[in-house]
Parts: C-alpha cells; sequence; structure tokens
C-alpha cells in the first residue's frame, strides 16, 4: 500500500482471519523481501535500509542483500512492554494457570510450555491450538488488554505457549507455539511474539538492553533478537526491540472481485481441516 507517514517508503496491512493487526514480525519481512527482491524499491548491496509503516507504527528495516536478494532482514519494532505479570487465571478443562500479558506489536498471553505438559514438538500442534485458544478466551475475559496509545486495540489476539529459555552458546533462546484465532500455530518464531516475550523477560530483570535473545518456532525456524533501548509509554516501561530472519518468495497472486460475486466480502466456517493430517 502506499504509505500515509512520507518518512515511510511503503506500507502494508496485514490480514488475520480474526483480525487485521497492528505489527507483524513475519510479515514485515516477507513485505521487505518482496519490495527488495521483486525491484518495487530499489536494492542497494551490501545492505539496503527502508522504512515501512505498519498500522501500528513505523518500522526500520535492514536488509542484508547479495546477488539481487534480501537474505537476512532486520526489522526495528515499534515499542512493546509487559501488560500483566505472574497473573492467575482459570482456564475450562485445564484449571489454575499462572501466565504473563504483553505487547509486541499485538497483544499476547503468555504461558508456560512446561507447566501446560507441552514439549512444543510438531505431533502436538492440535492440543496446542485447543489449549492456546482456551487460554486466550480466558484471558480476554479475566485480563483483557488496552493498549495505552490506542484504545481501540482492546483485546488480545494471540496465546504464546512457551518454553523456559535456556542459554544456547550465551544467547538466551527459547522455542514457543504461538496460537492464532480460528485455530492454527505461526509457522515462525513469531516477531510480535518475540518482540512481546523480551518485553516480559526485561521486566523479570532476565534479558537487558543490547542483549540478544533467539526465538524458535514449532517448525524449527528461528529469529534472532535483541533488546534494542528503552523508552516511555505512557509512563510505562517499554523495550525497542528487534527481530531478524530470512523469506522466500512463494508465489505471485491476483486477487480478483467480480461484481456479480454474491459473496464479495468473503465467508468464514470454523476450521474444517482435519486434526489427523497423516
Ligand atoms: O511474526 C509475527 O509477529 C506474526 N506471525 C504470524 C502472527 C504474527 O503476526
Amino acid at each position: 500500500m502506499p504509505s500515509k507517514d512520507p518518512r515511510a517508503q511503503m506500507a502494508w496491512i496485514i490480514m488475520e482471519p480474526a483480525d487485521t493487526p497492528p505489527m507483524s514480525g513475519s510479515n514485515s519481512l516477507c513485505v521487505a523481501t518482496v519490495l527488495l527482491d521483486s525491484g518495487i524499491l530499489p536494492m542497494t548491496e551490501p545492505v539496503t535500509h527502508l522504512v515501512l509503516e505498519a498500522p501500528g507504527g513505523l518500522v526500520e528495516i535492514t536488509a542484508q542483500c547479495r546477488d539481487g536478494k534480501a537474505e537476512k532482514v532486520e526489522v526495528r519494532n515499534v515499542p512493546s512492554f509487559a501488560d500483566k505479570i505472574d497473573r492467575w487465571i482459570e482456564v475450562e478443562g485445564i484449571g489454575s494457570l499462572q501466565v504473563d500479558t504483553a505487547y509486541g506489536g499485538d497483544s499476547f498471553v503468555i504461558a508456560d510450555a512446561q507447566q501446560l505438559g507441552f514439549s512444543l514438538h510438531a505431533d502436538e500442534a492440535a492440543d496446542l491450538v485447543t489449549t492456546g485458544l482456551k487460554i486466550t478466551h480466558a484471558a480476554n475475559e479475566q485480563l483483557g488488554f488496552t493498549h495505552p496509545l490506542n484504545p481501540e486495540w482492546s483485546h488480545i489476539s494471540f496465546c504464546q505457549i512457551a518454553a523456559p529459555v535456556s542459554h544456547e552458546s550465551g544467547v538466551a533462546t527459547a522455542t514457543n507455539a504461538v496460537v492464532i484465532r480460528p485455530g492454527k500455530i505461526d509457522r515462525s518464531p513469531c516477531g510480535t511474539g518475540c518482540s512481546a516475550r523480551m518485553a516480559v523477560l526485561h521486566e523479570k530483570g532476565q534479558l537487558k538492553v543490547g542483549e540478544r535473545f533467539i526465538g524458535r518456532s514449532i517448525i524449527g525456524s528461528t529469529f534472532d533478537c535483541r533488546i534494542e533501548g528503552q523508552c516511555d509509554m505512557e509512563g510505562r516501561p517499554a523495550i525497542i526491540p528487534s527481530l531478524a530472519g530470512r523469506a522466500w518468495i512463494t508465489g505471485t497472486h491476483q486477487h480478483l472481485l467480480d461484481p456479480s460475486d454474491p459473496w464479495p466480502e468473503g465467508y468464514q466456517l470454523s476450521d474444517t481441516w482435519p486434526r489427523d493430517l497423516t
């Protein structure tokens, strides 16, 4: 999309099944890659800098480029903050569960995978989705969320089921499964989710400004993240996170709308995919 803010070269919108979110980490990597690899915006090798406008604010892109391809894209994300820390909620079929909530460009309830008995392997996907949807529902009812600068964003979008942090070669690292309504799991480590997790770790004194965090998804993809700085969000402490990864173009699509189409706005059904795809 053309940008509204003159400081950005381009803007984009994010279409999740349930919402059109303020920001998305994986989507910003994909958008930057399409803009540069396809020549919509000029690529400068070895590094191209861009400013893109997400609905929730401007993000700065630093793309490492070689032979006409963006090989690594780093995104300096919007201010991210912890909201409610170590709060107990009652979840249907699970019972009492201790969670954190945070914003990382989108709003999250973060639950401990170990406490829920998950090892975050791909064969748990269907159970993770069922559990994550219940936790999101309970967190919205019992904790809620409102963005201080954008009161219209007043719900928790995603449940991040997060493994404990371990240190791999000295870098804080954790696997997660981010459950997206109405019933899927992020194939990426979730850039907004890693930003929200870093805000919580920072709030708990477990990750400092300048330190790295590697987020790993359920399919093994990784984002290399860092707390770049701190700022103030309407009187509450916030961090400026960055995340870096790679995207690949998988196709070119044309969306058409025939004037006689009786469902011009599409339609929604509950998920009809079988639980067992093998
Ligand atoms: O990386 C992210 O932030 C996202 N991936 C899909 C859902 C989130 O928007």
